[in-house]
Protein backbone atom coordinates (compact mmCIF):
# COMPACT_ATOMS: atom_id res chain seq x y z
CA UNK A 1 0.00 0.00 0.00
CA UNK A 2 1.15 3.48 -0.79
CA UNK A 3 2.47 5.69 2.08
CA UNK A 4 0.12 8.82 2.19
CA UNK A 5 3.21 10.55 4.00
CA UNK A 6 6.61 10.08 3.08
CA UNK A 7 10.06 11.58 4.37
CA UNK A 8 13.39 10.88 3.91
CA UNK A 9 16.51 12.21 5.26
CA UNK A 10 14.49 15.51 5.53
CA UNK A 11 16.98 17.73 7.77
CA UNK A 12 15.82 21.94 8.53
CA UNK A 13 18.27 24.05 10.07
CA UNK A 14 17.61 28.00 11.82
CA UNK A 15 20.03 30.23 12.87
CA UNK A 16 21.91 27.92 15.90
CA UNK A 17 19.60 25.32 16.20
CA UNK A 18 19.33 22.09 14.14
CA UNK A 19 15.75 21.58 14.28
CA UNK A 20 15.27 18.55 12.08
CA UNK A 21 18.22 16.18 12.20
CA UNK A 22 17.73 13.59 8.94
CA UNK A 23 13.73 12.80 9.65
CA UNK A 24 13.09 9.41 7.75
CA UNK A 25 9.29 8.58 8.23
CA UNK A 26 6.16 6.99 6.42
CA UNK A 27 2.89 6.85 7.68
CA UNK A 28 0.24 4.62 5.55
CA UNK A 29 -3.08 5.32 4.63
CA UNK A 30 -6.22 4.76 7.19
CA UNK A 31 -4.77 5.24 10.27
CA UNK A 32 -4.18 7.71 13.78
CA UNK A 33 -0.83 8.22 13.21
CA UNK A 34 0.65 10.07 16.34
CA UNK A 35 3.77 12.18 16.62
CA UNK A 36 4.97 12.55 20.55
CA UNK A 37 8.00 15.01 20.94
CA UNK A 38 8.69 16.88 24.08
CA UNK A 39 8.98 20.84 23.57
CA UNK A 40 11.06 21.62 20.82
CA UNK A 41 11.69 18.01 19.64
CA UNK A 42 10.66 19.29 16.08
CA UNK A 43 7.06 18.23 15.37
CA UNK A 44 6.06 21.50 14.59
CA UNK A 45 8.94 22.37 11.87
CA UNK A 46 8.39 18.45 10.38
CA UNK A 47 4.61 19.60 9.96
CA UNK A 48 5.26 22.97 8.55
CA UNK A 49 7.32 21.61 5.60
CA UNK A 50 4.97 18.86 4.75
CA UNK A 51 2.50 21.68 4.29
CA UNK A 52 4.73 23.82 2.88
CA UNK A 53 4.50 26.69 4.98
CA UNK A 54 8.61 26.05 5.31
CA UNK A 55 11.25 24.35 2.74
CA UNK A 56 13.60 21.61 4.11
CA UNK A 57 17.50 22.42 3.84
CA UNK A 58 17.49 18.70 2.23
CA UNK A 59 16.00 15.27 1.74
CA UNK A 60 12.26 14.51 0.64
CA UNK A 61 9.32 14.96 1.83
CA UNK A 62 5.78 13.72 0.11
CA UNK A 63 2.37 13.70 1.03
CA UNK A 64 -0.10 11.44 -1.72
CA UNK A 65 3.04 11.07 -4.23
CA UNK A 66 3.38 14.57 -4.12
CA UNK A 67 6.35 16.62 -3.83
CA UNK A 68 5.98 18.98 -0.69
CA UNK A 69 8.21 21.57 -2.10
CA UNK A 70 7.42 21.59 -5.81
CA UNK A 71 3.36 20.92 -5.56
CA UNK A 72 2.68 22.63 -2.27
CA UNK A 73 -0.32 24.69 -3.50
CA UNK A 74 -1.95 21.10 -4.69
CA UNK A 75 -1.39 19.45 -1.85
CA UNK A 76 -3.18 22.28 0.47
CA UNK A 77 -5.94 21.92 -1.54
CA UNK A 78 -6.01 18.03 -1.27
CA UNK A 79 -5.20 17.98 3.04
CA UNK A 80 -6.97 19.39 5.70
CA UNK A 81 -4.85 21.22 8.27
CA UNK A 82 -5.29 23.02 11.54
CA UNK A 83 -1.88 24.28 13.36
CA UNK A 84 -1.56 24.82 16.90
CA UNK A 85 -3.15 28.40 16.69
CA UNK A 86 -5.20 28.51 14.13
CA UNK A 87 -5.88 32.28 12.27
CA UNK A 88 -9.08 32.78 11.84
CA UNK A 89 -10.24 36.25 10.85
CA UNK A 90 -11.93 37.80 13.98
CA UNK A 91 -14.29 40.32 12.13
CA UNK A 92 -15.58 37.67 10.61
CA UNK A 93 -18.62 35.09 12.04
CA UNK A 94 -18.07 31.66 10.88
CA UNK A 95 -20.87 31.69 8.40
CA UNK A 96 -19.24 34.45 6.66
CA UNK A 97 -15.72 32.38 7.04
CA UNK A 98 -17.35 29.07 5.42
CA UNK A 99 -18.97 31.47 2.54
CA UNK A 100 -15.62 32.94 2.08
CA UNK A 101 -13.62 29.81 2.22
CA UNK A 102 -15.87 27.98 -0.10
CA UNK A 103 -14.63 29.92 -3.05
CA UNK A 104 -11.51 27.73 -2.79
CA UNK A 105 -12.73 24.88 -2.93
CA UNK A 106 -15.49 22.49 -5.11
CA UNK A 107 -19.11 22.46 -4.48
CA UNK A 108 -20.12 20.57 -1.74
CA UNK A 109 -17.81 22.30 0.51
CA UNK A 110 -20.38 25.07 2.42
CA UNK A 111 -23.38 22.62 2.91
CA UNK A 112 -20.71 20.15 4.72
CA UNK A 113 -19.58 22.79 6.63
CA UNK A 114 -22.62 23.94 7.72
CA UNK A 115 -23.18 20.56 8.78
CA UNK A 116 -20.02 20.70 11.04
CA UNK A 117 -20.98 23.66 12.75
CA UNK A 118 -24.33 22.10 13.38
CA UNK A 119 -22.87 18.95 14.52
CA UNK A 120 -20.05 20.89 17.28
CA UNK A 121 -23.32 23.37 17.91
CA UNK A 122 -21.02 25.97 17.36
CA UNK A 123 -22.86 29.41 16.97
CA UNK A 124 -22.15 30.24 13.34
CA UNK A 125 -23.59 33.77 13.55
CA UNK A 126 -21.47 35.00 16.39
CA UNK A 127 -18.25 37.01 15.08
CA UNK A 128 -14.97 34.80 15.75
CA UNK A 129 -13.57 37.43 18.33
CA UNK A 130 -16.32 36.56 20.81
CA UNK A 131 -15.73 32.88 20.64
CA UNK A 132 -13.91 30.91 23.49
CA UNK A 133 -11.03 28.84 22.33
CA UNK A 134 -12.56 25.56 22.15
CA UNK A 135 -15.71 27.23 19.72
CA UNK A 136 -12.82 28.55 17.41
CA UNK A 137 -10.60 25.50 17.27
CA UNK A 138 -14.12 23.50 16.25
CA UNK A 139 -14.39 26.08 13.42
CA UNK A 140 -11.01 25.30 12.61
CA UNK A 141 -11.63 21.78 12.46
CA UNK A 142 -14.40 22.37 10.37
CA UNK A 143 -13.41 24.40 7.66
CA UNK A 144 -9.78 21.81 7.55
CA UNK A 145 -12.34 18.95 7.09
CA UNK A 146 -15.69 20.14 4.85
CA UNK A 147 -13.63 19.53 1.74
CA UNK A 148 -13.23 16.37 2.86
CA UNK A 149 -9.79 15.59 2.54
CA UNK A 150 -7.70 11.83 2.26
CA UNK A 151 -5.11 13.47 5.04
CA UNK A 152 -6.07 15.21 7.86
CA UNK A 153 -3.05 16.85 10.01
CA UNK A 154 -3.42 18.40 13.63
CA UNK A 155 -0.59 20.18 15.23
CA UNK A 156 -1.49 20.05 18.83
CA UNK A 157 -5.18 20.21 18.31
CA UNK A 158 -6.58 19.42 21.85
CA UNK A 159 -4.22 22.06 24.02
CA UNK A 160 -6.44 23.97 26.00
CA UNK A 161 -9.77 22.33 25.29
CA UNK A 162 -11.79 21.46 28.33
CA UNK A 163 -12.73 17.10 28.24
CA UNK A 164 -15.61 17.34 26.48
CA UNK A 165 -14.49 19.38 23.53
CA UNK A 166 -11.31 17.34 23.01
CA UNK A 167 -13.22 13.62 22.84
CA UNK A 168 -15.78 15.69 20.28
CA UNK A 169 -12.27 16.06 18.67
CA UNK A 170 -10.95 12.95 19.49
CA UNK A 171 -13.95 10.48 18.44
CA UNK A 172 -14.14 12.93 15.08
CA UNK A 173 -10.28 11.27 14.16
CA UNK A 174 -11.08 8.07 15.02
CA UNK A 175 -14.33 8.19 12.80
CA UNK A 176 -12.13 9.66 9.79
CA UNK A 177 -9.48 6.84 10.12
CA UNK A 178 -12.54 3.57 10.03
CA UNK A 179 -13.43 5.77 6.51
CA UNK A 180 -9.67 4.88 5.23
CA UNK A 181 -8.67 8.26 5.65
CA UNK A 182 -5.16 8.91 7.57
CA UNK A 183 -5.33 11.44 10.56
CA UNK A 184 -1.33 13.03 11.67
CA UNK A 185 -1.75 14.24 14.80
CA UNK A 186 0.96 16.15 16.97
CA UNK A 187 0.35 15.66 20.63
CA UNK A 188 2.39 15.88 24.17
CA UNK A 189 -1.27 14.51 25.65
CA UNK A 190 0.23 10.74 25.93
CA UNK A 191 -3.44 9.47 27.38
CA UNK A 192 -5.69 10.26 24.86
CA UNK A 193 -3.20 9.49 21.87
CA UNK A 194 -3.51 6.10 23.66
CA UNK A 195 -7.09 6.06 22.77
CA UNK A 196 -7.07 6.87 19.47
CA UNK A 197 -4.20 6.48 18.02
CA UNK A 198 -3.14 3.36 15.58
CA UNK A 199 0.72 4.00 15.10
CA UNK A 200 3.00 6.09 17.02
CA UNK A 201 6.10 7.75 16.38
CA UNK A 202 8.94 9.48 19.05
CA UNK A 203 10.49 12.03 18.08
CA UNK A 204 13.61 13.40 20.15
CA UNK A 205 15.76 16.26 19.49
CA UNK A 206 14.91 16.14 15.33
CA UNK A 207 14.76 12.33 14.88
CA UNK A 208 12.49 9.91 14.57
CA UNK A 209 13.43 7.25 17.59
CA UNK A 210 10.66 5.06 17.98
CA UNK A 211 7.86 4.27 15.04
CA UNK A 212 5.65 1.50 14.95
CA UNK A 213 1.79 0.06 15.26
CA UNK A 214 0.77 1.51 19.19
CA UNK A 215 -0.45 -2.22 19.94
CA UNK A 216 3.23 -3.79 18.57
CA UNK A 217 4.99 -1.51 20.80
CA UNK A 218 3.29 -2.19 23.79
CA UNK A 219 3.59 -5.66 23.24
CA UNK A 220 7.26 -5.22 22.37
CA UNK A 221 8.33 -2.92 24.85
CA UNK A 222 9.47 -4.31 28.47
CA UNK A 223 10.58 -2.87 31.69
CA UNK A 224 13.42 -5.32 33.18
CA UNK A 225 14.00 -4.58 37.19
CA UNK A 226 17.22 -5.84 37.95
CA UNK A 227 18.46 -6.65 42.09
CA UNK A 228 21.80 -7.35 42.60
CA UNK A 229 23.60 -8.40 45.21
CA UNK A 230 26.10 -5.50 45.17
CA UNK A 231 25.58 -1.98 43.24
CA UNK A 232 29.32 -2.47 41.50
CA UNK A 233 28.26 -6.14 40.10
CA UNK A 234 28.88 -6.59 36.67
CA UNK A 235 26.24 -7.77 34.57
CA UNK A 236 25.70 -8.59 30.53
CA UNK A 237 23.06 -6.19 29.04
CA UNK A 238 20.15 -8.62 27.60
CA UNK A 239 19.65 -8.32 23.94
CA UNK A 240 17.06 -5.72 22.50
CA UNK A 241 16.79 -2.10 21.79
CA UNK A 242 17.55 -0.72 25.13
CA UNK A 243 15.76 2.79 25.20
CA UNK A 244 16.48 3.45 29.13
CA UNK A 245 18.51 2.63 31.81
CA UNK A 246 18.92 3.59 35.17
CA UNK A 247 20.37 2.80 38.67
CA UNK A 248 19.25 3.17 42.25
CA UNK A 249 21.98 1.67 44.77
CA UNK A 250 21.77 -2.04 44.50
CA UNK A 251 18.86 -2.03 41.71
CA UNK A 252 19.20 -1.01 37.90
CA UNK A 253 15.82 -0.52 35.58
CA UNK A 254 16.24 -1.05 31.94
CA UNK A 255 13.54 -0.51 29.51
CA UNK A 256 13.79 -2.24 26.44
CA UNK A 257 12.07 -3.02 22.98
CA UNK A 258 11.74 -6.36 21.33
CA UNK A 259 13.84 -8.16 24.42
CA UNK A 260 15.65 -11.27 23.64
CA UNK A 261 14.66 -13.87 25.94
CA UNK A 262 17.52 -16.50 26.00
CA UNK A 263 19.80 -13.29 26.97
CA UNK A 264 17.53 -12.32 29.38
CA UNK A 265 17.99 -16.19 31.28
CA UNK A 266 21.67 -15.70 30.88
CA UNK A 267 21.39 -12.80 33.18
CA UNK A 268 18.95 -14.71 35.32
CA UNK A 269 22.09 -17.07 36.21
CA UNK A 270 24.98 -14.03 36.02
CA UNK A 271 26.25 -14.53 40.13
CA UNK A 272 25.96 -10.99 41.86
CA UNK A 273 22.27 -10.97 39.95
CA UNK A 274 19.61 -11.79 42.59
CA UNK A 275 16.04 -11.05 40.85
CA UNK A 276 15.23 -10.22 37.79
CA UNK A 277 11.60 -8.92 37.07
CA UNK A 278 9.46 -8.40 33.96
CA UNK A 279 6.91 -5.68 33.94
CA UNK A 280 4.83 -4.10 30.81
CA UNK A 281 5.31 -0.20 30.49
CA UNK A 282 2.82 2.39 30.26
CA UNK A 283 2.79 4.34 26.72
CA UNK A 284 3.82 7.11 29.17
CA UNK A 285 6.84 5.33 30.63
CA UNK A 286 7.88 4.13 26.81
CA UNK A 287 7.53 8.02 26.09
CA UNK A 288 9.50 8.81 28.81
CA UNK A 289 11.96 6.07 27.79
CA UNK A 290 12.59 7.44 24.38
CA UNK A 291 12.87 11.29 24.96
CA UNK A 292 15.07 10.98 28.56
CA UNK A 293 16.92 7.68 27.96
CA UNK A 294 19.91 6.96 25.71
CA UNK A 295 18.04 5.52 22.83
CA UNK A 296 19.90 6.30 19.33
CA UNK A 297 17.53 7.53 16.07
CA UNK A 298 16.58 4.40 14.32
CA UNK A 299 17.68 3.65 11.07
CA UNK A 300 15.92 4.74 8.11
CA UNK A 301 15.09 1.51 6.72
CA UNK A 302 13.30 0.65 9.71
CA UNK A 303 11.33 3.62 9.93
CA UNK A 304 8.44 2.67 7.68
CA UNK A 305 5.13 2.02 8.42
CA UNK A 306 3.87 0.73 4.88
N1 LIG B 1 11.46 30.10 13.04
C1 LIG B 1 12.35 29.61 13.90
N2 LIG B 1 13.51 30.23 14.15
C2 LIG B 1 14.43 29.73 15.00
N3 LIG B 1 14.28 28.56 15.66
C3 LIG B 1 13.14 27.88 15.46
C4 LIG B 1 12.11 28.35 14.57
N4 LIG B 1 11.09 27.44 14.57
C5 LIG B 1 11.47 26.46 15.41
N5 LIG B 1 12.69 26.71 15.95
C6 LIG B 1 13.43 25.85 16.88
O1 LIG B 1 13.43 24.53 16.34
C7 LIG B 1 13.26 23.56 17.37
C8 LIG B 1 12.05 22.69 17.07
O2 LIG B 1 10.88 23.50 17.22
P1 LIG B 1 9.42 22.94 16.94
O3 LIG B 1 8.47 24.09 17.07
O4 LIG B 1 9.42 22.21 15.65
O5 LIG B 1 9.24 21.90 18.14
P2 LIG B 1 7.93 21.13 18.64
O6 LIG B 1 8.30 19.71 18.79
O7 LIG B 1 6.77 21.45 17.76
O8 LIG B 1 7.75 21.79 20.07
P3 LIG B 1 6.39 22.11 20.91
O9 LIG B 1 5.87 20.80 21.36
O10 LIG B 1 6.92 22.96 22.03
O11 LIG B 1 5.46 22.86 19.98
C9 LIG B 1 13.15 24.34 18.67
O12 LIG B 1 14.42 24.36 19.29
C10 LIG B 1 12.73 25.72 18.22
O13 LIG B 1 13.21 26.70 19.13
Amino acid sequence: MNAVISVSQVKKGFRGCDALRGVNLEVPPGVVFALLGENGAGKTTLIRILTGFLEADSGEAQILGMDCRAQSLEIRRRIGYVSDAPALYDWMTPERIGWFTASFYPPGFQARYEQLLRQFEVPAGRKIRHMSKGQRAKVALALAVAHEPDLLILDEPTSGLDPLVRRQFLESMVDRAATGRTVLLSSHQIDEVERVADWIAIMRDGVITLVEPLQELKEATQQVLISLTDPLVEFPMPNGRILNQTANGRQRQLVVHRLDPDSLQVLRNTSGVQNVEIRTPTLEEIFIACTRGDSQPIPAEASTGT
